[in-house]
């Protein structure tokens, strides 16, 4: 497995945000996670990357605990994270992005990469090409539009090669066919990466969840099977019912 955890908790002031006893995922997974609001999904991701301290258990990546570690320490051993909040620079260009991205993050990149300026220029081009921002590059960040956003911030992630990466809600205010695309580049990357997607869109949830789809409710595993037992499971739909959530209704 390239990643397992044991018993993990934390709370906030009494509140018990997540009680994990058990998640593994391998190597190249896609694995989308689910679960109606507070449900202990960000929290989650929140641990993996080493942004928030758990209160107990352990979580293994690579055979390597790394409960405990700083998220710098956590981002060098493959583990990156897209957050769900923007995080690009809007008045620079797609290209001085990336550019600033990775040299902000350099420490976390291999010293290779960092050779020689053609040898960055050459690997800012490879994942803008991937993320389908190549047209783009000379554009001021702001000036694209919300799904050509969010491929920035993927590409950000990307560029950092991470064995692991963590998506906090990818397709959040998109449109169907940005949606769409961003299913499309997220199954492209698992070839290449193990992913792990929180999200609420459920045809989106479809769209990629090719294996398992894990659903947390009130900080735990509810469980965990493919797409098409979990839309059908009387549980599922009964934590969602009420919430008003109309990106559910696919349930
Ligand atoms: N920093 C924090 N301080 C206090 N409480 C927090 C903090 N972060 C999360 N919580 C609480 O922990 C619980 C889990 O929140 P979390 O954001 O992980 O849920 P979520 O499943 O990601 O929800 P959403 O789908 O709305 O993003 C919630 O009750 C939330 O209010």
């Amino acid at each position: 497995m390239l990643l397992s955890v044991k018993d993990l908790a934390v709370s906030f002031g009494g509140v018990h945000a997540l009680a994990l006893s058990q998640f593994s995922l391998r190597d190249k997974e896609l694995r989308v996670i689910i679960g109606p609001n507070g449900a202990g999904k960000s929290t989650f991701l929140d641990i993996l990357c080493g942004k928030t301290k758990a209160d107990k258990g352990q979580v293994f990546f690579n055979d390597t605990l790394i409960t405990g570690k700083t998220e710098v320490q956590i981002a060098r051993l493959g583990i990156g994270r897209k957050f769900q909040k923007p995080s690009v620079f809007p008045g620079l260009s797609v290209y001085d992005n990336l550019l600033l991205a990775a040299r902000m993050k350099k420490d976390i990149f291999s010293s290779l990469f960092f050779k020689a300026t053609r040898e960055l220029n050459d690997r800012l081009h490879q994942v803008a090409e991937k993320v389908g921002l190549v047209p783009q590059l000379q554009k001021l960040a702001g000036s694209l539009s919300h799904g050509q956003q969010q491929w920035l911030e993927i590409a950000i992630v990307v560029l950092q090669d991470p064995k692991l990466m963590l998506v906090d809600e990818p397709a959040a205010g998109l449109s169907t066919e940005e949606t769409e695309k961003t299913g499309a580049l997220l199954l492209e990357l698992s070839n290449d990466h193990s992913i792990i997607v929180i999200e609420h869109d459920m045809q989106f949830v479809q769209q990629i969840a090719k294996e398992r789809v894990t659903v947390l409710v009130s900080g735990r595993l509810l469980m965990e099977d493919t797409f098409s037992v979990v839309r059908n499971d009387q549980r599922v739909i009964d934590c969602y019912l009420g919430r008003t959530n109309p990106q559910l209704e696919i349930i």
